[in-house]
């Protein structure tokens, strides 16, 4: 099976060029105050209609309200919504409904419990997404350069698509591959040299680490 990259939290054109340029599958930006990644509707507007045809357009959210989902769908047209809160599978049906975008639910996990609570959201979201649990205390639920133990995921079916994050760099993602098999794996903090702060050259070696498991 061939994986697939995603790179979010871009909010230069810089780095938006390297991950388009190096093949990455889904480009993500994050709209979410409190994160170092949170970008205004018109810079993400800027770098969407950069990336558009080129890569899938992610839009990242924390329990938004359906004001916020409605101007991201209208401003930035999205392929997928990645829902990174709390939202159950009664919001996710209503977020798809209606923004009619496809949706990325994240999952927090720490324990295999925690894994096998995805088995609520397969019929709902089109992707599911396994990030580490924040840490405690943390102002946001994501994107913490943490990883978490992938054996709690050998309790999930192989049968469901998955997207795999929480920590990876371009060091760690092949190990990760082989070790979860994922449809997707996705970064953020591991292509950067401070929170927020995204190096080209990071994005290149982590998009040639995949392109090069997918090869072995
Ligand atoms: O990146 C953020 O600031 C962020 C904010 C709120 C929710 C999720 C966020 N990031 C996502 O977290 C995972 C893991 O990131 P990392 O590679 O461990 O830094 C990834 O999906 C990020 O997009």
């Amino acid at each position: 099976m061939t994986t697939k990259t995603k790179i979010c939290g871009l909010n230069t054109r810089e780095a938006l060029a390297a991950a388009i340029d190096g093949g990455a599958d889904y480009v993500g930006f994050v709209f979410f105050a409190p994160s170092p990644r949170h970008l205004e509707i018109a810079a993400a507007r800027r770098l969407a209609e950069q990336a558009r045809g080129r890569g899938d357009i992610v839009a990242l959210t924390v329990d938004a309200t359906d004001a916020v989902l409605d101007e991201i769908a209208k401003e930035i047209a999205p392929d997928f919504l990645q829902l990174h809160g709390s939202e159950t599978p009664e919001r996710v049906v209503e977020v798809k409904e209606k923004f009619g975008c496809k949706i990325i639910k994240a999952m927090p996990v720490r324990t295999s419990e925690d894994a096998a609570l995805a088995k609520t959201y397969t019929k709902v979201a089109d992707l599911i997404l396994f990030d580490a649990k924040a840490p405690s205390g943390a102002t946001r639920p994501g994107g913490h350069g943490q990883a978490f133990d992938w054996a709690v995921l050998d309790a999930v079916s192989r049968d469901i698509p998955f997207m795999l994050s929480g920590g990876l760099t371009p060091d760690n993602v092949q190990e990760a591959i082989r070790a979860t098999c994922p449809q997707s794996v996705d970064v953020s903090s591991g292509v950067e040299t401070a929170p927020g702060v995204k190096d080209a050259d990071l994005i290149r070696r982590f998009l040639q680490a995949v392109k090069t498991a997918n090869q072995s």
